[in-house]
């Protein structure tokens, strides 16, 4: 099987339609579900994904491997470095585009063994989009920024209403989740406070 995979983006699309509210460069992305594998505090073994935004609608994001992320002896399991990406990929589209969106495909090129106890560095862009469809990308660079390329990552993510969550995940939990985020939102744009008329 070839390792080169079809042109990317596999159809043509639009530059991506960063959201005007979008986070600058350099500004850190907390966390957007505590109970989230990918990136949530309150899961004993996650993954605890770390992001900012980087400049040029990339978002540039740390993980470091912990025995419990194993699969053979001191490296790192595949499946979870997929988890990586899908969080490092997700974060990228949710925060730049402020577009609620799901993993439709994923695909990982395993390039170099991660050994536990690296950090694996991950680089997202946002390569375009052709209606509901999000194409991103990344490169994942062993133990520094520009260190040598150990995992690469595509994915198409479909862009989808609140109607997706509610219905298919546990939506009391979602709206709470909704409200802390809105609430977030409007204290970083300015209009959390509302001037009595
Ligand atoms: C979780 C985030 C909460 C969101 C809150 C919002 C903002 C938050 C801000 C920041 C978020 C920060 C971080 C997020 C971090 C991580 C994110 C993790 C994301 C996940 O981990 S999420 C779980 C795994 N994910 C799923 O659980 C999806 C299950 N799945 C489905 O729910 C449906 O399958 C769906 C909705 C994907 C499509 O269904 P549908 O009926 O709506 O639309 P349809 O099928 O028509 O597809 C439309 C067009 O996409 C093309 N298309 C679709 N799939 C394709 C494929 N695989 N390959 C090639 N093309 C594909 C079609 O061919 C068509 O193309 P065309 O328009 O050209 O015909």
């Amino acid at each position: 099987m070839s390792r080169v995979s079809g042109p990317w983006p596999p159809v043509s699309v639009e530059p991506p339609a960063v959201h005007p509210k979008a986070p600058s460069p350099g500004t850190e992305l907390g966390v957007h579900f505590d109970e989230c594998f990918g990136c949530g505090d309150e899961v004993d073994a996650g993954l605890r994904l770390r992001s900012i935004v980087g400049e040029g609608h990339t978002v540039l994001s740390k993980f470091t491997v912990t025995p419990a992320h194993q699969g053979a002896p001191g490296l790192a399991h595949g499946g979870l470095l997929a988890c990586a990406f899908d969080e490092a990929l997700g974060s990228a589209v949710g925060n730049l585009l402020r577009r609620p969106a799901v993993t439709g495909k994923l695909e990982t090129d395993f390039r170099r063994p991660v050994p536990v106890g690296s950090t694996l560095h991950i680089e997202t862009r946002l390569d375009g989009t052709a209606g509901r469809k999000i194409y991103v990308s990344a490169d994942g660079h062993l133990d520094a920024p520009d260190g040598p390329v150990a995992v690469t990552a595509r994915a198409l993510f479909v862009a989808v209403g609140f109607e997706h969550f509610t219905t298919h995940g546990d939506s009391e939990a979602l709206q709470k989740l909704a409200d802390a985020r809105e609430k977030q939102r409007r204290a970083q744009d300015g209009q959390e406070w509302e001037i009595n008329p």
